[in-house]
């Protein structure tokens, strides 16, 4: 799964296509893969590098994989810098075969992106500011490899290990996806495949790729429930100070019983098809269809759509075609591994394991997909 969504992102985002899906282990596979699944201590790395920065000075496995992700990726968009200017000096390229990013900085002196900056949206690179001033540049940099990479394919693998533990589900997603015919369009996918829309948003509601995000706020927060404080009177709202970070629990929010109801927990699709009725108290959530799992507001996942798009096109094209069985049975556990974007593991398998993801876990590699017949 993580190679059909390197390549996706690599060919929308950066015009460039790894051949992942070829067997092509690029050193940008290698490092992102190595990158991902990362153990406790480099997700906590992450946390304590916020506040003491010098650790990113240390010789540590995860620092150094990141030190060589970033002059990989920065070659790669020089490269295509480069060429597409070449090609838009001799007019050699149609708009649309040009990358999204391109575009950008192509899109005039104010509002446009310079190279370097066209960089940082795909890899936060070493002279990445912290803030930039205008248009995408108000955006913190991004790492859109990473953002686009990870987390889709991260949920793609849950949805298939789902999909093997719950074989009824499958069967009748299957069905839907043989009916339709065999090449949806983008129209289709998005409205015109029912079930195939609930197993998505059932697997992004339990499986979300971000457990959380933080956000620095000063406000005065409504409580759902009134609150006692501390002096015995009841409070119906929170006062934050300002500069106090608050973590949004978008996992915890998505399997919510009190907003999801009490079977909160269990991979249900068919509360997506039951309209208001399946969704209990996240009527009140906001997100992407009452969900967590993209964030909401402002900063809202910028990739939600395109994510949504590559998620159902790889399903329909996989479920059509191919069963998925787990292959130590249905009941084997699996866990979320720590890391950055947490990848499933076998419960008592090898900390290795976890960088095989989509390969051995859950599905053994001969018995992973029995071809249908027909
Ligand atoms: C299942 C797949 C994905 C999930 C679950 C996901 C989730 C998220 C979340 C939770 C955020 C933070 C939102 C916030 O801070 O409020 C985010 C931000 C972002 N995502 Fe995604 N994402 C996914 C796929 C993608 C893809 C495919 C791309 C690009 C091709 C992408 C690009 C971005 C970018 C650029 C941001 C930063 C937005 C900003 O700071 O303004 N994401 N995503």
């Amino acid at each position: 799964m993580n190679h059909v969504s390197l390549d996706s992102v690599g060919i929308v985002a950066l015009s460039h296509d790894f051949d992942a899906l070829y067997g092509n282990n690029s050193d940008v596979v290698h490092v992102l893969n190595a990158f991902s699944s990362s153990t406790s201590v480099s997700y906590n790395l992450v946390t304590l590098a916020q506040n003491f920065p010098s650790i990113l000075k240390l010789p540590l496995p995860r620092i150094q994989f990141s030190q060589k992700l970033n002059p990989i990726v920065s070659k790669i968009c020089q490269e295509m810098v480069s060429r597409t200017r070449k090609e838009k000096e001799t007019g050699g390229t149609e708009q649309g075969d040009r990358s999204c990013l391109v575009e950008a900085e192509e899109s005039g002196e104010s509002e446009g992106l310079t190279p370097q900056e066209v960089l940082d949206q795909v890899y936060e690179s070493q002279n990445t500011p912290e803030r930039c001033d205008t248009g995408l540049r108000h955006r913190q940099a991004k790492i859109l490899l990473l953002a686009g990479f990870e987390t889709t394919a991260v949920t793609m693998t849950w949805a298939y290990i789902e999909l093997a533990r719950n074989p009824g589900i499958q069967t009748k997603l299957r069905d839907e996806c043989l009916e339709f015919g065999p090449t949806p369009s983008h129209d289709d996918l998005a409205n015109k495949l029912p079930y195939l829309d609930a197993v998505v948003n059932e697997v992004l509601r339990l499986h979300a790729a971000a457990k959380e995000i933080e956000r620095a706020v000063q406000d005065v927060i409504p409580l759902s429930e009134p609150l006692r404080t501390a002096t015995g009177d009841f409070t119906e709202s929170v006062c934050i100070p300002k500069g106090t970070v608050v973590v949004v629990p978008l996992a915890a929010l998505n399997c919510s019983v009190s907003m999801w109801g009490p079977d909160a927990k269990t991979f249900k699709p068919s509360r997506w098809l039951e309209g208001d009725e399946g969704m209990h108290g996240a009527r009140t959530l906001q997100g992407y269809r009452h969900l967590m799992t993209f964030g909401d507001g402002a900063r809202m996942c910028l990739g939600r759509l395109f994510a949504l798009t590559e998620f159902k096109a790889v399903l329909f094209v996989l479920v059509r075609n191919f069963v998925s069985e787990m292959a130590d049975g249905p009941g084997v556990p699996i866990v979320e591994s720590l890391g950055t974007v947490p990848r499933p593991r076998v419960v008592g398998s090898a900390e290795a394991e976890v960088c095989l993801f989509g390969y051995i876990i859950p599905l053994a590699p001969r018995r992973q997909f029995r071809k249908l017949s027909g």
